[in-house]
């Protein structure tokens, strides 16, 4: 470390956000420190909640176009964790997770299956695969015959005949619980070109799995170790809310397997959170909860108090959030992060940073200020594991993403909780929308993580507790960004330009 600072340069957190001033994240800024490690020294593991490690310090939003089981998937197999939304039935909810906890693969494989006497009849019987899976009875709990390549039947003279005319034969399955590693030695070994994968038990077909997809997936950049319970599943979270029928739900979740729940509200602090809290830690004392969401020391002492292992802070800083706007109330994303931490880091309990995560310098801050992991809905939906289908915007492929507290969502298209029922008076604390395709979260993720190595290195943090005990102990400093300074942090006097981050 360099020589010790006889001078005042920037501000400690402690005075920058004593000011009476809401800062959000893209208002502060670090100031550089001392680099004396290469980047790839930096170690991004953290603490989901007290009892829950993680390799990365990413957690996917328990929103319906966020978090459904390939986004699960996807985030353990990155060694974060994804967080199963709950607008949906509690059986719904129950098979999402249980479909994310079967898999070890992280493909989205959306392959049709057909029985040996079917016919194929045009080429979008294939759907968005390019196989159809044969099988005795033409379902998923059937033993597996054979498949047809869309390439092999594009080829055939004869189209109209049955499946078991030209089917290639395939006398192979293996156990849903192998991982990639295990499925490159299987296919290599057998010299075929794909395999299903098969519940333990009852046999059910969960996944096909092809040579492509196994060599796509060992190109994408190197990640962090995976996210494994006790058992070798990935580690799977769930959303409830904190009405009498969310005990229900969460029986369904439990036996499901999930490794820890999230009680989703806007403002945490409330009487029912807090009977929640209570109820799940006397029913359930090994399961995980996260409370919230918070954004003072007063409500996050509460929710401490009462027994949370996690908290969720942030209240309006989504990027789908209407509620500063319809409530009042709500607090700059950057202030929450810190005064909640510096409160729950009292009592050792992990902060996820949730909204407002728009780029990797977010990310960075999040982290030092305080938080243990990001939530993110923006950043990850848009992508290929991101529930929903691709449209076209204007000539821009895009995705449907949308605010849990949006009039859409809350009344789910055809359903009439809200429509047929006239005297509860429903409003939008958020909006819908559509966001870019951005790709597979596998690609983008681990490049985005080492964009946040690089700066904690400038900052001279090897680790986030290294960045944390900087923060507290006034090492690192920051300061507020002009207008002017924001624009200057910005590309800026271009006629034009294009940006490509990786
Ligand atoms: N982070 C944020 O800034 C925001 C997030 N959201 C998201 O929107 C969704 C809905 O959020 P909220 O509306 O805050 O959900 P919520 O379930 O906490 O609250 C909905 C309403 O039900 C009431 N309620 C909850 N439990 C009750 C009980 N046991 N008995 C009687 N009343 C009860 C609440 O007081 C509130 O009026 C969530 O997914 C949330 O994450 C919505 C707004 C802001
Ligand atoms: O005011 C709100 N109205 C909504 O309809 C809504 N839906 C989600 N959320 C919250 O926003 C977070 C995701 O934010 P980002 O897209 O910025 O990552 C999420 O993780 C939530 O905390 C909402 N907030
Ligand atoms: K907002």
């Amino acid at each position: 470390m360099a020589g010790a600072v006889s001078f005042e340069d920037g501000f400690p957190a402690e005075k920058l956000f004593s000011q009476g001033y809401s800062y959000t994240y893209d208002d502060v800024i670090f100031l550089p420190h001392y680099i004396d490690f290469p980047t790839d020294s930096v170690q991004l593991n953290t603490k989901l909640t007290k009892n829950i490690h993680l390799s990365i310090p990413c957690v996917s939003s328990p929103m319906d176009t966020v978090t459904e089981s390939y986004m699960a998937v996807a985030m353990a197999y990155l060694g974060g964790i994804g967080i199963i939304h709950s607008n949906n039935t509690a059986s719904e909810q129950f098979s999402i997770l249980q479909s994310a906890k079967s898999r070890r693969i992280p493909v989205v494989s959306d392959f049709e299956i057909k029985s040996p006497s079917d016919v194929i009849e045009s080429e979008s019987d294939f759907g968005s695969s390019s196989v159809i899976l044969i099988t005795e009875t033409g379902s998923r709990k059937s033993r597996v015959l054979g498949y047809v390549l869309k390439s092999d039947w594009m080829n055939l003279k004869n189209q109209e005949g049955r499946v078991c005319d030209y089917m290639t034969k395939l006398d192979f399955s293996v156990p849903s619980s192998y991982d990639l590693d295990q499925i490159t030695g299987f296919l290599g070994q057998k010299g075929i070109k794909l395999v299903p994968t098969v519940k333990d038990g009852d046999g059910e077909i969960v996944d096909l799995v092809t040579m492509d997809d196994v060599e796509r997936i060992n190109e994408f950049p190197k990640r962090g170790l995976p996210s494994l319970g006790p058992n070798g599943e990935f580690l799977v979270g769930a959303a409830i809310g904190t009405r009498e029928s969310d005990k229900e739900r969460l029986e369904y979740l439990v036996k499901g397997g999930a490794d820890v729940v999230v009680l989703d509200s806007s403002q945490g602090n409330s009487i029912y959170q807090l009977d929640m809290i209570k109820y799940i830690k006397n029913t359930y004392p090994q399961l995980d909860v996260i409370g919230g969401n918070v954004v003072t020391m007063y409500q996050a002492q509460n929710l401490i108090q009462a027994g949370v292992n996690g908290l969720r802070v942030g209240m309006g800083s989504g990027s789908i959030c209407t509620t500063q706007e319809v409530c009042a109330v709500g607090r700059g994303q950057a202030t929450a992060v810190y005064k909640v931490s510096s409160i729950a880091s009292q009592s050792g309990v992990p902060v996820i940073a949730d909204g407002g995560i728009s780029n990797s310098g977010h990310i960075v801050k999040a982290l030092v200020l305080g938080a243990s992991t990001v939530m993110m809905g923006s950043f990850l939906a848009g992508s290929t594991e991101a529930p929903g289908a691709y449209e076209y915007q204007n000539g821009r492929r895009v995705k449907k993403y949308r605010g849990m507290g949006s009039l859409e969502a809350m009344t789910k298209g055809s359903d009439q909780r809200y429509l047929g029922d006239k005297s509860k008076l429903k409003i939008a604390q958020g909006v819908v929308g559509a966001v870019a395709d951005k790709g597979p979260i596998l690609k983008f993720v681990p490049y985005t993580m080492h964009a946040v190595k690089q700066g904690f290195q400038d900052l001279g943090a090897s680790s986030l507790e290294s960045a944390h005990n900087l923060l507290r102990s006034k090492i690192l400093r920051l300061e507020v960004r002009t207008g002017a300074a924001q624009v200057e942090g910005g590309v800026h006097g271009l006629v034009s330009y294009e940006k490509k981050s990786f």
